[in-house]
Protein backbone atom coordinates (compact mmCIF):
# COMPACT_ATOMS: atom_id res chain seq x y z
CA UNK A 1 0.00 0.00 0.00
CA UNK A 2 1.27 3.79 -0.06
CA UNK A 3 1.55 5.21 3.11
CA UNK A 4 2.21 8.65 4.59
CA UNK A 5 3.19 9.12 7.72
CA UNK A 6 3.10 12.45 9.37
CA UNK A 7 5.70 13.19 11.90
CA UNK A 8 8.76 11.01 12.53
CA UNK A 9 9.53 10.96 15.93
CA UNK A 10 9.49 8.13 18.66
CA UNK A 11 6.58 6.74 17.26
CA UNK A 12 5.88 7.86 13.51
CA UNK A 13 9.98 7.07 12.56
CA UNK A 14 9.45 3.69 13.83
CA UNK A 15 5.97 3.05 12.23
CA UNK A 16 7.40 4.97 8.78
CA UNK A 17 10.37 2.06 8.58
CA UNK A 18 8.51 -1.13 10.11
CA UNK A 19 5.51 -0.06 7.63
CA UNK A 20 8.58 -0.26 4.76
CA UNK A 21 9.76 -3.71 6.25
CA UNK A 22 7.09 -4.91 5.77
CA UNK A 23 6.65 -4.04 1.92
CA UNK A 24 4.85 -1.05 2.06
CA UNK A 25 5.74 2.14 -0.08
CA UNK A 26 6.11 4.95 2.76
CA UNK A 27 6.70 8.52 2.74
CA UNK A 28 7.27 9.98 6.45
CA UNK A 29 6.88 13.81 7.02
CA UNK A 30 8.20 16.01 9.75
CA UNK A 31 8.86 19.57 10.25
CA UNK A 32 11.84 19.47 11.79
CA UNK A 33 14.80 19.11 8.98
CA UNK A 34 17.37 17.74 10.94
CA UNK A 35 15.57 14.67 11.63
CA UNK A 36 14.79 14.18 8.65
CA UNK A 37 17.74 14.87 6.87
CA UNK A 38 19.02 12.04 9.58
CA UNK A 39 16.30 9.51 8.52
CA UNK A 40 16.98 10.15 4.77
CA UNK A 41 20.47 8.93 4.92
CA UNK A 42 19.39 6.23 6.72
CA UNK A 43 20.64 7.07 10.30
CA UNK A 44 18.53 7.14 13.32
CA UNK A 45 17.91 10.31 15.42
CA UNK A 46 17.41 8.62 18.22
CA UNK A 47 18.29 5.31 19.96
CA UNK A 48 15.80 2.60 19.43
CA UNK A 49 16.90 -1.37 19.58
CA UNK A 50 16.03 -2.22 15.94
CA UNK A 51 15.44 0.86 14.12
CA UNK A 52 18.24 0.76 12.72
CA UNK A 53 18.07 -2.76 11.24
CA UNK A 54 14.36 -1.72 9.70
CA UNK A 55 15.92 1.46 8.13
CA UNK A 56 19.10 -0.01 6.47
CA UNK A 57 16.83 -2.87 5.11
CA UNK A 58 13.51 -0.33 3.64
CA UNK A 59 15.69 2.48 2.50
CA UNK A 60 18.20 0.91 -0.50
CA UNK A 61 14.73 -0.79 -1.41
CA UNK A 62 13.27 2.35 -2.70
CA UNK A 63 10.03 1.92 -0.29
CA UNK A 64 11.39 4.51 1.92
CA UNK A 65 11.75 8.41 2.14
CA UNK A 66 11.62 11.18 4.15
CA UNK A 67 10.99 14.86 3.48
CA UNK A 68 9.73 18.14 4.71
CA UNK A 69 7.46 18.18 1.63
CA UNK A 70 3.98 17.91 2.48
CA UNK A 71 2.88 17.51 -1.42
CA UNK A 72 4.36 14.27 -0.74
CA UNK A 73 1.32 13.11 0.62
CA UNK A 74 -0.25 13.29 -2.52
CA UNK A 75 1.54 10.34 -3.99
CA UNK A 76 -0.31 8.12 -1.16
CA UNK A 77 -3.36 6.57 -0.18
CA UNK A 78 -3.45 6.00 3.58
CA UNK A 79 -1.73 9.04 6.06
CA UNK A 80 -0.55 8.32 9.47
CA UNK A 81 -0.55 11.57 11.61
CA UNK A 82 1.53 10.26 14.30
CA UNK A 83 2.80 14.01 15.80
CA UNK A 84 3.38 14.90 19.64
CA UNK A 85 1.03 15.58 21.74
CA UNK A 86 2.88 17.06 24.72
CA UNK A 87 1.76 18.59 28.17
CA UNK A 88 0.83 22.39 27.67
CA UNK A 89 3.19 24.64 29.41
CA UNK A 90 0.74 25.70 31.79
CA UNK A 91 -1.80 23.59 32.66
CA UNK A 92 -2.34 19.25 32.54
CA UNK A 93 -3.89 19.17 29.26
CA UNK A 94 -2.34 18.21 26.18
CA UNK A 95 -0.89 20.54 23.90
CA UNK A 96 -3.61 20.19 20.44
CA UNK A 97 -1.37 22.58 18.37
CA UNK A 98 0.73 19.81 16.74
CA UNK A 99 -2.21 17.81 15.71
CA UNK A 100 -4.00 20.71 14.46
CA UNK A 101 -1.33 22.04 12.28
CA UNK A 102 -0.67 18.26 11.10
CA UNK A 103 -4.22 18.05 9.77
CA UNK A 104 -4.26 21.33 8.24
CA UNK A 105 -1.44 20.48 6.07
CA UNK A 106 -2.69 17.58 5.43
CA UNK A 107 -5.76 18.63 4.16
CA UNK A 108 -4.31 20.73 1.60
CA UNK A 109 -2.87 17.76 -0.21
CA UNK A 110 -5.58 14.74 0.41
CA UNK A 111 -7.50 12.94 -2.68
CA UNK A 112 -10.97 11.89 -2.63
CA UNK A 113 -10.91 7.66 -1.39
CA UNK A 114 -8.26 8.85 0.70
CA UNK A 115 -7.80 7.34 4.00
CA UNK A 116 -6.34 9.69 7.18
CA UNK A 117 -5.30 7.20 10.63
CA UNK A 118 -4.97 8.80 13.58
CA UNK A 119 -2.26 7.43 15.83
CA UNK A 120 -1.43 10.37 18.09
CA UNK A 121 -2.40 9.74 21.50
CA UNK A 122 -5.38 12.70 22.48
CA UNK A 123 -8.33 13.24 24.17
CA UNK A 124 -11.73 12.00 23.94
CA UNK A 125 -13.34 13.72 21.36
CA UNK A 126 -10.85 14.42 19.42
CA UNK A 127 -11.55 12.51 16.38
CA UNK A 128 -15.04 13.43 16.22
CA UNK A 129 -14.12 17.00 15.92
CA UNK A 130 -11.25 16.48 13.28
CA UNK A 131 -13.50 14.21 11.11
CA UNK A 132 -16.17 17.44 11.11
CA UNK A 133 -13.14 19.26 10.15
CA UNK A 134 -12.19 16.61 7.25
CA UNK A 135 -15.38 16.48 6.13
CA UNK A 136 -15.86 19.81 5.38
CA UNK A 137 -12.84 19.77 3.68
CA UNK A 138 -12.89 17.16 1.30
CA UNK A 139 -16.14 14.89 2.21
CA UNK A 140 -14.73 11.77 0.37
CA UNK A 141 -12.29 11.16 2.69
CA UNK A 142 -12.44 9.05 5.76
CA UNK A 143 -10.88 9.41 9.21
CA UNK A 144 -10.12 6.11 11.37
CA UNK A 145 -8.52 6.58 14.66
CA UNK A 146 -5.95 3.91 15.16
CA UNK A 147 -4.09 4.19 18.95
CA UNK A 148 -0.34 2.76 19.43
CA UNK A 149 0.30 0.60 22.29
CA UNK A 150 3.92 0.47 21.43
CA UNK A 151 6.80 0.69 24.44
CA UNK A 152 10.04 2.74 23.75
CA UNK A 153 12.85 -0.41 23.64
CA UNK A 154 10.89 -2.78 21.67
CA UNK A 155 9.01 -0.21 19.47
CA UNK A 156 9.90 -2.00 16.01
CA UNK A 157 9.02 -5.74 17.18
CA UNK A 158 5.87 -3.52 19.16
CA UNK A 159 4.65 -2.55 15.45
CA UNK A 160 5.46 -5.71 13.61
CA UNK A 161 3.92 -7.82 16.17
CA UNK A 162 1.17 -5.83 18.09
CA UNK A 163 -0.64 -7.65 20.72
CA UNK A 164 -4.03 -5.88 19.63
CA UNK A 165 -5.09 -3.70 17.16
CA UNK A 166 -7.72 -1.18 17.73
CA UNK A 167 -9.46 1.02 15.05
CA UNK A 168 -12.33 3.66 15.44
CA UNK A 169 -14.33 4.16 12.55
CA UNK A 170 -16.97 5.99 11.77
CA UNK A 171 -20.39 4.12 10.97
CA UNK A 172 -21.83 2.52 7.70
CA UNK A 173 -20.15 1.62 4.56
CA UNK A 174 -16.97 4.51 5.19
CA UNK A 175 -16.07 3.03 8.30
CA UNK A 176 -16.44 -0.76 6.92
CA UNK A 177 -14.03 0.17 4.25
CA UNK A 178 -11.35 1.95 6.36
CA UNK A 179 -11.37 -1.32 8.36
CA UNK A 180 -10.79 -2.84 5.28
CA UNK A 181 -8.07 -0.68 4.44
CA UNK A 182 -6.53 -0.94 7.86
CA UNK A 183 -6.79 -5.15 7.46
CA UNK A 184 -4.52 -4.65 4.51
CA UNK A 185 -2.09 -1.83 5.89
CA UNK A 186 -1.29 -4.74 9.02
CA UNK A 187 -1.78 -7.97 7.15
CA UNK A 188 0.95 -9.57 8.67
CA UNK A 189 -0.23 -8.80 11.89
CA UNK A 190 -3.75 -10.19 11.36
CA UNK A 191 -2.73 -13.27 9.18
CA UNK A 192 -0.82 -13.93 12.60
CA UNK A 193 -4.13 -13.87 14.56
CA UNK A 194 -3.63 -10.49 16.60
CA UNK A 195 -6.81 -9.67 18.03
CA UNK A 196 -8.78 -6.38 15.85
CA UNK A 197 -11.50 -4.45 17.97
CA UNK A 198 -12.79 -2.33 15.58
CA UNK A 199 -14.76 -0.07 17.25
CA UNK A 200 -16.13 4.15 17.36
CA UNK A 201 -14.13 7.04 17.82
CA UNK A 202 -14.54 7.77 21.43
CA UNK A 203 -13.81 4.09 22.75
CA UNK A 204 -10.42 3.82 20.79
CA UNK A 205 -9.03 6.96 22.30
CA UNK A 206 -10.03 5.79 25.66
CA UNK A 207 -8.76 2.66 24.95
CA UNK A 208 -5.84 4.55 24.84
CA UNK A 209 -6.01 6.78 27.81
CA UNK A 210 -7.39 4.16 29.64
CA UNK A 211 -4.68 1.75 29.36
CA UNK A 212 -1.88 4.17 30.10
CA UNK A 213 -3.38 5.00 33.26
CA UNK A 214 -3.97 1.21 33.97
CA UNK A 215 -0.31 0.41 33.68
CA UNK A 216 0.38 4.08 36.04
CA UNK A 217 -1.76 3.31 38.39
CA UNK A 218 -0.54 -0.26 38.92
CA UNK A 219 3.48 1.06 39.36
CA UNK A 220 2.25 3.71 41.46
CA UNK A 221 -0.31 1.02 44.13
CA UNK A 222 2.87 -1.22 43.82
CA UNK A 223 4.83 1.93 45.08
CA UNK A 224 2.60 3.17 47.59
CA UNK A 225 2.69 -0.14 49.19
CA UNK A 226 6.57 0.28 49.34
CA UNK A 227 5.85 3.48 51.26
CA UNK A 228 4.00 1.52 54.02
CA UNK A 229 6.82 -1.23 53.67
CA UNK A 230 9.56 1.35 54.53
CA UNK A 231 7.49 2.19 58.05
CA UNK A 232 6.84 -1.63 58.69
CA UNK A 233 10.27 -3.36 57.47
CA UNK A 234 8.07 -5.61 54.90
CA UNK A 235 9.98 -5.88 51.73
CA UNK A 236 7.96 -4.59 48.46
CA UNK A 237 9.80 -6.91 46.08
CA UNK A 238 8.81 -9.83 48.23
CA UNK A 239 5.18 -8.45 47.92
CA UNK A 240 4.71 -8.04 44.78
CA UNK A 241 6.58 -11.50 44.40
CA UNK A 242 3.40 -13.04 45.76
CA UNK A 243 0.48 -11.19 45.43
CA UNK A 244 1.61 -11.30 41.62
CA UNK A 245 1.23 -15.30 41.95
CA UNK A 246 -2.37 -14.62 41.74
CA UNK A 247 -2.87 -14.38 38.04
CA UNK A 248 -5.73 -11.93 38.39
CA UNK A 249 -3.56 -9.49 39.58
CA UNK A 250 -0.09 -10.56 37.75
CA UNK A 251 3.71 -9.87 38.52
CA UNK A 252 4.13 -7.39 35.43
CA UNK A 253 4.22 -3.57 35.85
CA UNK A 254 4.37 -4.24 39.88
CA UNK A 255 8.41 -3.06 40.32
CA UNK A 256 8.49 -0.78 43.12
CA UNK A 257 11.25 1.62 42.92
CA UNK A 258 11.75 5.58 41.95
CA UNK A 259 8.02 5.32 39.75
CA UNK A 260 7.35 5.88 35.84
CA UNK A 261 8.50 8.49 33.50
CA UNK A 262 8.74 9.11 29.84
CA UNK A 263 6.95 10.77 27.67
CA UNK A 264 3.58 9.15 27.89
CA UNK A 265 2.65 8.07 30.57
CA UNK A 266 3.04 10.92 33.13
CA UNK A 267 1.82 13.19 30.49
CA UNK A 268 -1.23 10.87 29.28
CA UNK A 269 -2.97 10.42 32.80
CA UNK A 270 -2.53 14.12 33.11
CA UNK A 271 -4.50 14.75 29.89
CA UNK A 272 -7.01 11.88 30.81
CA UNK A 273 -7.72 13.99 34.29
CA UNK A 274 -7.71 17.65 32.34
CA UNK A 275 -9.91 16.29 29.82
CA UNK A 276 -12.51 14.30 31.99
CA UNK A 277 -12.64 17.63 34.33
CA UNK A 278 -13.89 19.45 31.14
CA UNK A 279 -16.47 16.82 30.59
CA UNK A 280 -17.91 17.71 34.03
CA UNK A 281 -16.84 13.80 35.05
CA UNK A 282 -13.55 15.03 36.83
CA UNK A 283 -14.63 12.85 40.18
CA UNK A 284 -14.26 9.60 38.01
CA UNK A 285 -10.71 9.72 37.13
CA UNK A 286 -9.53 11.76 40.41
CA UNK A 287 -7.81 8.84 41.75
CA UNK A 288 -5.14 9.39 39.19
CA UNK A 289 -4.17 12.72 40.33
CA UNK A 290 -3.02 10.39 43.32
CA UNK A 291 -1.22 8.02 41.24
CA UNK A 292 0.50 11.30 39.90
CA UNK A 293 1.43 12.59 43.84
CA UNK A 294 2.58 8.74 44.78
CA UNK A 295 5.07 8.78 41.46
CA UNK A 296 6.20 11.90 42.41
CA UNK A 297 6.83 11.34 46.04
CA UNK A 298 9.23 8.47 45.21
CA UNK A 299 11.18 10.80 42.91
CA UNK A 300 11.93 13.01 46.23
CA UNK A 301 12.32 9.63 48.68
CA UNK A 302 15.46 9.09 46.66
CA UNK A 303 16.87 12.46 47.12
CA UNK A 304 16.29 12.21 50.91
CA UNK A 305 17.79 8.82 51.24
CA UNK A 306 21.13 10.34 49.49
CA UNK A 307 20.74 12.89 52.20
CA UNK A 308 20.21 11.01 55.17
CA UNK A 309 23.04 8.49 54.14
CA UNK A 310 25.31 11.72 53.27
CA UNK A 311 24.61 13.35 56.55
CA UNK A 312 23.60 16.53 53.74
CA UNK A 313 23.94 17.28 50.17
CA UNK A 314 26.12 19.89 49.82
CA UNK A 315 29.24 18.96 48.18
CA UNK A 316 28.60 15.35 48.65
CA UNK A 317 29.96 13.45 45.61
CA UNK A 318 26.85 11.23 43.99
CA UNK A 319 27.79 9.12 41.52
CA UNK A 320 24.26 8.52 39.83
CA UNK A 321 23.80 5.50 37.17
CA UNK A 322 20.95 5.59 34.62
CA UNK A 323 19.61 9.07 32.85
CA UNK A 324 16.74 7.50 30.43
CA UNK A 325 13.38 7.72 31.79
CA UNK A 326 13.87 3.22 31.29
CA UNK A 327 16.53 1.24 29.51
CA UNK A 328 17.32 0.45 26.10
CA UNK A 329 16.10 4.45 25.22
CA UNK A 330 17.79 7.38 24.88
CA UNK A 331 14.21 9.36 25.89
CA UNK A 332 14.83 11.69 28.52
CA UNK A 333 11.32 13.31 28.65
CA UNK A 334 9.94 13.46 32.49
CA UNK A 335 12.69 10.52 33.12
CA UNK A 336 12.95 10.01 37.45
CA UNK A 337 16.78 9.82 36.65
CA UNK A 338 17.66 12.67 35.35
CA UNK A 339 15.18 14.41 37.56
CA UNK A 340 16.52 13.19 40.43
CA UNK A 341 20.03 13.92 39.12
CA UNK A 342 19.22 17.53 38.84
CA UNK A 343 17.55 17.84 42.17
CA UNK A 344 20.80 16.67 44.00
CA UNK A 345 22.91 19.06 42.15
CA UNK A 346 20.21 21.93 42.81
CA UNK A 347 21.26 20.95 46.42
CA UNK A 348 25.06 21.08 46.15
CA UNK A 349 25.51 18.00 45.67
CA UNK A 350 28.27 17.22 43.08
CA UNK A 351 26.90 14.55 40.55
CA UNK A 352 28.62 12.90 38.09
CA UNK A 353 25.81 10.78 35.67
CA UNK A 354 26.24 8.26 33.79
CA UNK A 355 24.07 6.35 30.90
CA UNK A 356 24.65 3.88 27.80
CA UNK A 357 22.75 6.00 25.74
CA UNK A 358 21.43 9.25 27.08
CA UNK A 359 24.96 11.41 27.99
CA UNK A 360 24.03 13.56 25.04
CA UNK A 361 20.76 14.72 25.08
CA UNK A 362 21.31 15.13 29.08
CA UNK A 363 23.93 17.49 28.31
CA UNK A 364 21.85 19.95 26.54
CA UNK A 365 19.35 19.97 29.29
CA UNK A 366 21.76 19.49 32.82
CA UNK A 367 24.62 21.94 32.58
CA UNK A 368 24.60 21.25 36.19
CA UNK A 369 25.31 17.62 35.95
CA UNK A 370 29.07 15.88 35.62
CA UNK A 371 28.98 13.46 32.88
CA UNK A 372 30.88 10.05 32.50
CA UNK A 373 30.97 7.36 29.74
CA UNK A 374 31.36 4.35 32.14
CA UNK A 375 29.83 3.52 35.15
CA UNK A 376 33.39 3.35 36.64
CA UNK A 377 34.45 6.44 35.93
CA UNK A 378 30.48 7.95 37.30
CA UNK A 379 31.10 6.37 40.66
CA UNK A 380 34.85 6.88 40.87
CA UNK A 381 35.23 8.45 44.12
CA UNK A 382 31.60 8.56 45.45
CA UNK A 383 29.90 9.10 48.65
CA UNK A 384 26.50 7.70 47.91
CA UNK A 385 25.99 5.52 44.22
CA UNK A 386 22.49 5.56 43.03
CA UNK A 387 20.71 3.61 40.71
CA UNK A 388 18.12 4.98 38.76
CA UNK A 389 17.93 3.39 35.72
CA UNK A 390 18.24 -0.18 35.59
CA UNK A 391 20.35 -1.09 32.55
CA UNK A 392 22.03 -4.63 32.16
CA UNK A 393 25.67 -2.20 32.24
CA UNK A 394 24.57 -1.16 35.70
CA UNK A 395 22.85 -4.20 37.08
CA UNK A 396 25.44 -6.59 36.67
CA UNK A 397 28.46 -4.48 38.04
CA UNK A 398 30.60 -6.23 40.73
CA UNK A 399 29.94 -5.02 44.26
CA UNK A 400 33.58 -5.66 44.84
CA UNK A 401 34.78 -4.31 41.68
CA UNK A 402 33.18 -1.05 42.44
CA UNK A 403 33.66 -1.17 45.96
CA UNK A 404 37.53 -0.31 45.59
CA UNK A 405 36.41 2.62 43.49
CA UNK A 406 34.46 4.36 45.43
CA UNK A 407 34.93 6.70 48.96
CA UNK A 408 32.01 5.09 50.60
CA UNK A 409 30.40 2.09 49.92
CA UNK A 410 26.57 3.38 50.15
CA UNK A 411 24.76 2.89 46.99
CA UNK A 412 20.81 3.50 46.70
CA UNK A 413 19.30 1.12 44.84
CA UNK A 414 16.41 2.88 43.13
CA UNK A 415 15.02 0.09 41.15
CA UNK A 416 15.17 -2.44 43.19
CA UNK A 417 17.54 -4.34 40.51
CA UNK A 418 19.99 -5.34 42.25
CA UNK A 419 21.00 -8.33 44.78
CA UNK A 420 20.73 -7.01 48.66
CA UNK A 421 22.97 -9.40 50.03
CA UNK A 422 25.65 -9.94 47.60
CA UNK A 423 26.17 -5.54 47.71
CA UNK A 424 26.26 -6.02 51.76
CA UNK A 425 28.51 -8.90 51.53
CA UNK A 426 30.73 -6.85 49.85
CA UNK A 427 30.69 -4.45 52.77
CA UNK A 428 27.88 -1.95 51.19
CA UNK A 429 25.38 -0.02 53.05
CA UNK A 430 22.41 -1.25 50.56
CA UNK A 431 18.88 1.04 50.35
CA UNK A 432 16.44 -0.31 48.36
CA UNK A 433 12.96 1.31 47.62
CA UNK A 434 10.12 -0.24 49.97
CA UNK A 435 12.28 -3.33 51.51
N1 LIG B 1 6.82 7.41 22.06
C1 LIG B 1 6.02 6.38 22.25
O1 LIG B 1 6.45 5.33 22.72
C2 LIG B 1 4.56 6.46 21.91
C3 LIG B 1 3.79 5.28 21.95
C4 LIG B 1 2.42 5.35 21.70
C5 LIG B 1 1.83 6.58 21.42
N2 LIG B 1 2.61 7.70 21.40
C6 LIG B 1 1.96 8.97 21.05
O2 LIG B 1 2.41 9.30 19.73
C7 LIG B 1 2.51 10.71 19.56
C8 LIG B 1 3.93 11.05 19.14
O3 LIG B 1 4.79 10.72 20.19
P1 LIG B 1 6.38 10.68 19.99
O4 LIG B 1 6.93 10.08 21.22
O5 LIG B 1 6.71 10.08 18.67
O6 LIG B 1 6.71 12.25 19.95
P2 LIG B 1 8.00 12.97 19.33
O7 LIG B 1 8.06 14.30 19.94
O8 LIG B 1 9.17 12.05 19.42
O9 LIG B 1 7.65 13.09 17.78
C9 LIG B 1 6.70 13.97 17.27
C10 LIG B 1 7.20 14.44 15.90
O10 LIG B 1 6.17 15.20 15.26
C11 LIG B 1 6.82 16.25 14.52
N3 LIG B 1 5.86 17.30 14.21
C12 LIG B 1 5.35 18.27 15.03
N4 LIG B 1 4.48 19.04 14.36
C13 LIG B 1 4.42 18.55 13.10
C14 LIG B 1 3.67 18.91 11.94
N5 LIG B 1 2.81 19.93 11.95
N6 LIG B 1 3.87 18.20 10.81
C15 LIG B 1 4.75 17.16 10.78
N7 LIG B 1 5.46 16.77 11.85
C16 LIG B 1 5.30 17.45 12.99
C17 LIG B 1 7.94 16.67 15.44
O11 LIG B 1 8.93 17.41 14.75
C18 LIG B 1 8.43 15.33 15.98
O12 LIG B 1 9.45 14.79 15.18
C19 LIG B 1 2.08 11.30 20.91
O13 LIG B 1 0.71 11.57 20.85
C20 LIG B 1 2.36 10.18 21.89
O14 LIG B 1 1.57 10.28 23.05
C21 LIG B 1 3.95 7.67 21.61
O1 LIG C 1 6.91 -2.24 37.01
C1 LIG C 1 7.24 -1.19 36.46
C2 LIG C 1 7.16 -0.99 35.06
C3 LIG C 1 7.53 0.24 34.52
N1 LIG C 1 7.98 1.24 35.33
C4 LIG C 1 8.35 2.55 34.74
O2 LIG C 1 7.26 3.02 33.98
C5 LIG C 1 7.71 3.86 32.90
C6 LIG C 1 7.06 3.46 31.61
O3 LIG C 1 7.53 2.20 31.21
P1 LIG C 1 6.95 1.47 29.89
O4 LIG C 1 5.49 1.46 29.97
O5 LIG C 1 7.66 0.21 29.73
O6 LIG C 1 7.47 2.49 28.77
P2 LIG C 1 6.84 3.38 27.62
O7 LIG C 1 7.72 3.20 26.45
O8 LIG C 1 6.62 4.74 28.19
O9 LIG C 1 5.42 2.72 27.24
C7 LIG C 1 4.18 3.14 27.78
O10 LIG C 1 3.69 4.27 27.11
C8 LIG C 1 3.53 4.10 25.69
C9 LIG C 1 3.09 5.43 25.12
O11 LIG C 1 1.73 5.68 25.30
C10 LIG C 1 2.52 2.99 25.44
O12 LIG C 1 2.35 2.82 24.03
C11 LIG C 1 3.00 1.70 26.10
O13 LIG C 1 2.03 0.67 25.91
C12 LIG C 1 3.21 1.97 27.58
O14 LIG C 1 3.73 0.79 28.22
C13 LIG C 1 9.24 3.74 32.92
O15 LIG C 1 9.78 4.88 33.54
C14 LIG C 1 9.50 2.50 33.75
O16 LIG C 1 10.75 2.57 34.43
C15 LIG C 1 8.04 1.05 36.71
O17 LIG C 1 8.43 1.95 37.46
N2 LIG C 1 7.68 -0.17 37.23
Amino acid sequence: MRISVIGCGYLGAVHAASMAHLGHDVVGIDVDEAKIALLSAGRPPFFEPGLPEVLESATPSGRLRFTTDFSAVSESDVHFVAVGTPQVADGDAADMRFVDAAFASLLEHVKPGDLIVGKSTVPVGTAARLADLVASVQPEVTLAWNPEFLREGFAVSDTVNPDRLVYGVPEGESGERAARLLNEVYESAVAAGTPVIVTDYATSELVKVSANAFLATKISFINAMAEIAEVTGADVTKLADAIGHDARIGRRFLNAGVGFGGGCLPKDIRAFSARARELGKGEAVRFLDEVDKINLRRRTRVVELVREEAGGLAGVRVGVLGLAFKPHSDDLRDSPALDIAMRLADAGAIVTASDPQAIENARHRAPQLLFAETAEDAVRGADVVVLITEWPEFTGLDPVAVGDLVAHRTIIDGRNALDPAAWRAAGWTYRGLGR
